[in-house]
């Protein structure tokens, strides 16, 4: 659900766009913003809740429009998202779809909505848990089969009709708008909007909304304007648009934190006393530095290796990295017949789900070496950048399988996470948490990377996550600070920025540049 950097926040990801009418594609809608920078401390927990909004008002008093404009008044911001009430009225029985379509089913009353369930996924997006959440067709009436992924918010807005009426609800929002708009401006947008987008008839929605519609708004919804904590008018609300987002914008400053500079260069000698031989400890675990090992690396670390070369040589040892990482998977025992007609007592996985993720571009790389153990696996990716201005990760893009994306199956799911290095850790850290949030186990992970900074982030990641398997081939003395140029063409000739990095000492130079470019 996150964007890219070079979006443009007000770029906006209808949802679903195939999977229902466009009504809903508009309600639900993740907008992009310039990547999330860390939402935790050095400990790994989750330091800081998304800002969760609740807007509620009539129907087509103007709640998405407010969304909207709140989210254009907000510029540059982490990641939003508009979560829509709409999407958890309930499933319906044949019967009830028929009385739907003759305008005879009372979809105002708060019973008509899945609160808990509303309830439900919002907690878990406000403490930055991944969610699933339905998807609701109103021209049929009906809860689509299919539902919406979602995570990584900085900001939630939560409109409906009902998005004040329920307590459970009301405890999750830092903020609750109530937008208050004429009867007779409601009723004339809501036949225009219904008509156009709903697939309804100007009849049914009048008869739909003195039946049911108009009563409900008296009895339910208008009394919780008094929750709010500002009524907003359904338009000319400019004024009011402008306090919110700066009341937004502060508190968004106030949650920042700084992460890289206070996890890069620590000593680690209490865990890692050990560089040569079989050094393992609980969870960071060194290939054994045979010859063979030892002359492999020698290869990929001489700036002269041919291009070809690398590539071989990197596929080879990502090969022997994941070879040690499946030591890690729990085997049960299994009995097989021979073709000599001979029974014989082996071993078989014995777990539910395997993945692998890459922490984009530099994972790629170990990618090989994982398809040529495990032939069908499934590899997910994170894009974690570096913010040019802050020096903090940036998560720009997450695109998980199913298997971590919906929490039943993430909680039995081993993933091994690629990354070329860990230097600072702070990707690593990232992508860490990013796991756990969609309810990965920890001592399900199992960190795959060719190269480890011995005064990096390492042990600040094995402090935070002690449970996590780490496997690397060499762990190198050396992480310094410098400037780097990058160069682009614009205009008539080239044009060098300079960016700080992190460089490992011998280290590889920029193994996924070696390797794709
Ligand atoms: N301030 C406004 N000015 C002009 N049109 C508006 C304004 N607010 C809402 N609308 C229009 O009214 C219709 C219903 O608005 P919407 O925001 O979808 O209502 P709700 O989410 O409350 O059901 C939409 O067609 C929208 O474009
Ligand atoms: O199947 C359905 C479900 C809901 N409705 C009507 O929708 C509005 C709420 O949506 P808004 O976007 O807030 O207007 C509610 O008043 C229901 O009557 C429907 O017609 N059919």
């Amino acid at each position: 659900m996150l964007g890219e950097e070079t979006l443009d926040l007000y770029e906006v990801e209808e949802h679903h766009q195939d999977l229902s009418d466009s009504s809903q594609t508009k309600k639900n809608t993740v907008l992009r913003s310039h990547g999330r920078p860390p939402w935790y401390s050095e400990d790994g927990l989750p330091l800081s809740n998304a800002f969760v909004i609740g807007i509620a008002g009539g129907s087509a008093s103007g709640k998405t429009h407010v969304a909207r404009q709140i989210v254009k008044s907000l510029g540059s911001v982490p990641t939003i998202v508009i979560m829509s009430q709409d999407s958890f009225y309930k499933r319906h029985t044949e019967e009830e779809m028929k009385l739907a379509h003759a305008n005879r089913f009372d979809f105002d009353h708060p019973d008509a909505i899945d609160m808990p369930m509303f309830a439900a996924c919002l907690a878990d997006l406000k403490a930055c848990r991944q969610t699933n959440i339905p998807i609701y067709s109103f021209k049929e009436h009906q809860r689509l089969d299919e539902t919406k992924y979602l995570y990584g918010a900085a900001v939630i807005i939560a409109e409906g009709i009902m998005a004040l009426h329920d307590p459970s609800l009301r405890a999750l929002y830092d903020l609750k708008i109530f937008v208050q708009c004429d009867s007779d401006l409601m009723l004339a947008r809501r036949i225009s909007r219904d008509v156009k987008e709903r697939g309804r008839s100007v009849e049914g929605v009048l008869e739909q909304y003195l039946r049911y519609v108009k009563p409900a708004f008296d009895s339910f919804v208008h009394p919780t304007a008094r929750y709010a904590d500002i009524v907003v008018p359904g338009s000319d609300n400019t004024v009011a648009i402008d306090l919110i987002s700066t009341h937004i914008r502060r508190q968004m400053n106030e949650r920042a934190h700084h992460f890289r500079k206070n996890i890069a260069c620590r000593p680690i000698d209490e865990c890692l006393n050990s560089v040569n031989g079989t050094h393992e400890d609980s969870n960071l675990i060194l290939l054994s530095q045979t010859p063979q090992l030892q002359g492999i690396y020698t290869i990929l670390r001489d700036e002269n290796s041919s291009r070809q070369d690398f590539i071989f040589f990197v596929d080879r040892l990502a090969t022997l990295l994941i070879e040690k990482a499946m030591e890690l998977l729990p085997h049960r025992p299994k009995v097989v017949t021979t073709p000599t007609d001979t029974q014989c007592y082996g071993k078989e996985l014995d777990i539910k789900n395997i993945c692998g993720v890459s922490i984009l571009r530099s994972g790629g790389p170990l990618e090989k070496g994982l398809q040529r153990v495990l032939s069908d696996v499934t590899i997910g990716s994170l894009l974690v950048q570096t913010d040019g201005k802050t020096g903090e990760p940036l998560l720009l893009h997450v695109m998980l399988p199913k298997c971590i994306r919906e929490r039943h199956f993430a909680v039995d799911t081993w993933v091994f996470l690629l990354d070329a290095q860990v230097s600072t850790g702070a990707s690593a850290f990232m992508a860490i948490r990013t796991l756990l949030d969609h309810g990965v186990q920890q001592d399900h992970i199992v960190f795959v990377t060719f190269l480890v900074a011995r005064t990096g982030g390492i042990h600040v990641i094995k402090r935070a996550f002690p449970k996590v398997k780490i496997i690397c081939g060499s762990i190198d003395p050396g992480l310094r600070e410098t400037w780097i140029e990058l160069y682009h063409s614009e205009g008539e000739g080239q044009h060098g920025t300079a960016r700080k990095v992190w460089v490992v000492e011998p280290g590889m130079g920029h193994i996924g540049d070696r390797y794709y470019l």
